[in-house]
């Protein structure tokens, strides 16, 4: 007979798996960048690598200089300038899964959501992942605009010089061909590594 004190968990919340908690056996790297336009941008950005650090499967290995940027890909002087910097992690997150943290990330520091490249309180996007290389719309990887930004390339070539973009090749050759005059160093400001 069944024991009338235990509960049926019901089948909705059996089937509810958040896809942040799906892990892979091997870690994983991937490289992330982070900007930031609207409101206190050093806070932010230190704030999304603290809730990046706190995502179990997760682990911030590196975190680059502070860079003040003009904003990409729209009209010079319309927007605020940007704070960006890259962190590199270690993750048992599969790559959709690393997606959606990032997006709840941004979530957790309003981000809004209606203009493309519309100003922001903080985007984070997904560099690379591993040698990962998908044209799928949802998560493009490497980012499909990742080659053509200072501002990402910038600051991970500062954190790891040898680094490659997969499909593209090293970073250094790929700095050597774009504009790189809206990127400024900020070494008055400084991100911290989660300890
Ligand atoms: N590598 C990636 N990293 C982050 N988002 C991606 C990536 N590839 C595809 N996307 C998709 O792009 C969608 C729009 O992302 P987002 O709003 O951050 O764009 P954006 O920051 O305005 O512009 P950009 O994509 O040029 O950085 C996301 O919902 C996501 O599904
Ligand atoms: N300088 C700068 N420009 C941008 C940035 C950014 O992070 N920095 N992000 C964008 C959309 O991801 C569009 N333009």
């Amino acid at each position: 007979m069944s024991d009338p004190t235990v509960q049926p968990v019901p089948t909705s919340v059996v089937e509810q798996v958040d896809a942040a908690d799906i892990t892979l056996s091997n870690p994983r790297w991937a490289v992330l960048s982070l900007g930031a336009n609207l409101g206190n941008r050093l806070e932010t950005l230190q704030g999304a690598i603290d809730a990046l650090e706190d995502t179990p499967g997760v682990r911030v290995k590196a975190v680059s200089p502070v860079y003040e940027t003009e904003p990409w890909g729209v009209e010079p002087g319309s927007q605020p300038s940007y704070f960006n910097a890259v962190v590199r992690l270690r993750t048992t997150l599969p790559p959709d899964s690393l997606l959606e943290r990032a997006h709840a990330v941004e979530e957790a520091f309003d981000r809004v959501r209606d203009e493309r490249w519309g100003p922001r309180t903080l985007d984070v996007d997904i560099v690379a992942y591993a040698e990962i290389v998908s044209d799928d719309p949802v998560l493009t990887l490497p980012h499909p605009r990742a080659h053509l930004r200072a501002f990402v390339l910038i600051p991970w070539h500062d954190i790891d010089p040898g680094a490659e973009l997969p499909g593209h090749g090293p970073v250094a050759g790929l700095l050597e061909r774009i504009d790189s005059s809206g990127v400024t160093a900020r070494p008055d400001l400084e991100l911290r590594l989660p300890e």
